[in-house]
């Protein structure tokens, strides 16, 4: 396989040329021989005697950029008035707003979306609860909850600082699905105190998506909330990871050509997404999986007080293996990691099996860079928006909570998210399915209507959608 990295550090570069002194020749050829990519140039400003430019350059990474930045401090005649980093930019004043269906142009538009005719609005949803889904925005929004004590691969590093990845979600929510979503990032740690403010949010909700919530308590709060709760409980990084895994995972093996109930597969990481894909890939029929976390191999000869991987010791590990990664991945065919940056070796590749798959999952550094994964392994995944192969829960949550809101299901059960997996692995064709293709892109359009469409036939087979079908035929607002 060949991997191709395309994202780096895009930078605006402000500068001032003294005219007599430096060209804009030799700006170009200094960013050229120093592998800088100039993408933009823009003339702010022109005297008789200097100019302002801004020019957007592509550099690799970020000491990269900073190597450029420092060669044009040094030229004669230029001034850095600003580097700008794109990526914060973008950031600028957050990513999303809201806006109103319609204007509100004069008093009798104010006397009906607001008091005094609202009031009638209002009596209509105390008299009947379930016009809230006709009445109210309740219909198409999900609650993005975190509370931030797992946010990407970075840790616990609080509520406030993980909004950036909770309004990202949100932006995918409605591009990919047109479902409005909006974060939620709470400053407490105390799973009593999150169960309960979530339940209280309830009401203006069609769904909650539990977001980077460190496991264990991730297991306990969503199992709480599902049992408390009339909408749909999701707990993004758990199943939507396990979803799309599951998709990327049954389009490789068919590509090493191996049996599913064959397949030797090592998981670090038993955290919520670590312990969700194991599931995942267990009701799949895979029947040999090592788990490791920091403390080495899970096996039913240790003990533990976490109730997660109590449960892992149990049904996984089949031989009892013990030790470490490089003891579990042995003649493994398939490695999956959702733990963090550097855990996986050139070394541990070697050790697996013929045509090792990897999925390399953690954000955003992931386990190993492809770039250095690449001689040794036949399929390389990672979880990354700038590599072939990404298993990103992106291309699950948009459909699957289009799909359970447009049938307005009680629940995302177990038949949804297998439906969901087929759905986006079937997206790849046999004629197009290879080593750099094995889950289909973001952008690809067909993909959350292919998952909602798959949700809402299994959430109406398995008893959960609780919405009319209207003349035999099941509308969803895609
Ligand atoms: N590509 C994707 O769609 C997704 C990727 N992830 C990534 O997976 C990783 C884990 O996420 P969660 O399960 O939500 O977090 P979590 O906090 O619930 O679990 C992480 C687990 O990894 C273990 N771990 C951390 N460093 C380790 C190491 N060096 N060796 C072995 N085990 C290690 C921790 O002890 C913990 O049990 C993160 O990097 C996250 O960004 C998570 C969800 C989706
Ligand atoms: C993608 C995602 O949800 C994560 O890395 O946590
Ligand atoms: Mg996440």
């Amino acid at each position: 396989m060949s991997v191709q990295h395309t994202a780096g550090t895009s930078l605006i570069l402000r500068l001032e040329l003294e005219n007599s002194i430096a060209t804009f020749g030799q700006l170009a050829k200094t960013i050229g021989e120093n592998g800088g990519d100039i993408v933009a140039v823009d003339l702010i400003s022109a005297t008789k005697t200097t100019a302002v430019r801004d020019m957007t350059v592509q550099a690799f990474d970020r000491a990269h950029g900073e190597q450029i930045v420092k060669e044009l401090h040094a030229l004669p005649g230029v001034k850095v008035v600003n580097v700008s980093d794109r990526t914060f930019l973008m950031h600028l004043g957050g990513k999303i707003e809201i806006h109103a269906k319609s204007p509100v142009k004069n008093r009798d538009d104010l006397s009906r979306v607001y008091t005094p005719d609202v009031a009638r609005v209002c009596q209509a949803i105390h008299a009947d609860p379930q016009k809230a889904y006709t009445l109210t925005i309740k219909r198409n929004t999900v609650a993005i909850v975190t509370d931030g004590t797992a946010v990407l691969g970075l840790g616990d590093i609080g509520a406030a600082a993980s909004v950036p990845v909770m309004e990202g979600k949100a932006m995918l929510f409605k591009q990919f699905a047109d479902v409005d979503a909006f974060p939620i990032c709470l400053d407490t740690k105390d799973t009593e105190e999150i169960i309960r403010i979530v339940r209280a949010l309830a009401p203006v909700f069609g769904g909650i998506n539990l977001e980077d919530i460190g496991s264990p308590r991730c297991f306990e709060i969503e199992d709480r909330l599902r049992e408390e709760l009339d909408i749909p409980v999701f707990h993004d990084d758990q199943h939507g990871t396990a979803v799309v895994l599951l998709a990327g995972f049954l389009n490789a093996i068919k590509i090493v050509q191996k049996p599913i109930e064959a397949v030797r597969v090592v998981v670090t990481g038993i955290g919520a997404a670590g312990v969700a894909c194991t599931k995942m890939l267990i009701a799949a029929g895979v029947k040999n999986i090592i788990g490791v976390d920091r403390n080495g191999i899970i096996s039913n000869k240790n003990e533990y007080d976490n109730v997660a991987w109590d449960w892992y010791a149990k049904n996984t590990n089949p031989a009892g293996v013990t030790g470490s990664l490089a003891d579990a991945i042995r003649d493994a065919d398939v490695f999956i990691g959702l733990s963090g940056p550097g855990v996986l070796t050139v070394d541990h590749l070697k050790m697996m099996n013929r045509d090792p798959v990897v999925f390399a999952m953690a954000n955003p550094t992931p386990e190993i860079e492809p770039e250095v994964a690449e001689p040794y392994v036949r399929v390389m995944a990672t979880g990354r928006s700038d590599y072939p192969n990404q298993i990103n829960n992106v291309l699950c949550f948009p459909g699957i909570f289009r799909g359970a809101l447009d049938c307005r299901a009680a629940e995302i059960n177990e038949p949804m998210k297998l439906a969901a997996a087929r759905a986006i692995a079937a997206i790849v064709s046999d004629d197009e399915l290879n080593e750099n293709y094995i889950i289909p892109s973001v952008f690809n359009k067909r993909v959350a209507k292919a998952v909602s469409r798959a949700v809402v036939e299994a959430a109406i087979a398995s008893g959960v959608a609780r919405r009319e079908r209207l003349d035999g035929n099941y509308t969803t607002t895609l």
